[in-house]
């Protein structure tokens, strides 16, 4: 697809005051960047506030890892898409498999979760994927058929929805599935979102995540539907995360 790369770093469970050093050091190597590649982190909620002010006139945005499905009130330790979006966040990761997983969130929440960013001004980066019994039994298509089927919103703020590609087998693991595979997969998932959204859906970027690297990320990048990349460790190495930025821009600078 065309348009800007989308790359976007995960933190997930990790990052403290002393890291916002590397916050800083990716808004630097990411200066140079112009309309190839969009720069977004998901830091810890503690630090969006903080990291904000940081990276304000930065090429480098921000995103919450998560939101709950209602607005305000009693619910203890939820923090809610206003609260993101309050604290500087202009994404939110919704239905990560970490989350699906151990947290047992089902297609259903994670549909009324990106309906309370969307309707926040979020933009909700959907994550869906395969688990390895699911690969193993040849249903990886289905299962991505049906993650999309019910857990993302038929909003027509179709700008506002990014899905995120993401086997589990493949997060954490250094393991990939071949860039045949991730083909194929991408391509699947671009029928299915034509077929819910018409002509609109063909607007919807789709990211890779899993085990993504810098000496990855060129090949992953070049697949024709992969619209950018969800990178989970190597986001907390300023220089690994930058360098896979840097690849995004010569992929899209060839183009
Ligand atoms: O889960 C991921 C990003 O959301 C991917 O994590 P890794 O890049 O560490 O495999």
């Amino acid at each position: 697809m065309t348009g800007p790369y989308l790359i976007a770093g995960n933190w997930k469970m990790n990052g403290l005051n002393s890291s916002l050093a590397v916050l800083e050091e990716t808004a630097r190597s990411c200066e140079h960047l112009n309309e190839e590649v969009d720069v977004v982190v998901f830091p810890p909620a503690t630090l969006l506030a903080v990291s904000s002010i940081l990276l304000k006139d930065t090429r480098v945005q921000l995103g919450g890892q998560d939101c709950s499905s209602e607005v305000s009130g009693a619910f203890t330790g939820e923090i809610s898409a206003s609260m993101l979006k309050d604290a500087g966040a202009k994404f939110v990761i919704l239905g990560h498999s970490e989350r699906r997983q151990r947290h047992a969130e089902s297609d259903d929440l994670v549909r009324r979760k990106a309906i309370q960013a969307v309707q926040e001004g979020l933009k909700a980066v959907i994550c869906i994927g395969e688990i390895a019994q699911e690969k193993a039994d040849g249903k990886t298509l289905a299962a991505v058929s049906d993650q999309i089927l019910y857990s993302v919103p038929r909003t027509s703020a179709v700008d506002q929805i990014v899905i995120a590609y993401e086997p589990k087998w493949a997060i954490g693991t250094g393991v990939t599935p071949t860039l045949d595979e991730i083909a194929v997969v991408h391509k699947h998932i671009r029928v299915e979102l034509l077929a819910h959204w018409g002509e609109s859906g063909r607007g919807i970027r789709i990211l890779y995540g899993g085990s993504v690297k810098p000496s990855n990320a060129t090949e992953i990048l070049a697949i024709s539907e992969v619209g950018g990349l969800l990178v989970g460790g190597a986001s907390l190495d300023a220089k690994q995360f930058s360098a896979i930025c840097e690849h995004g821009r010569s992929v899209r600078a060839a183009a």
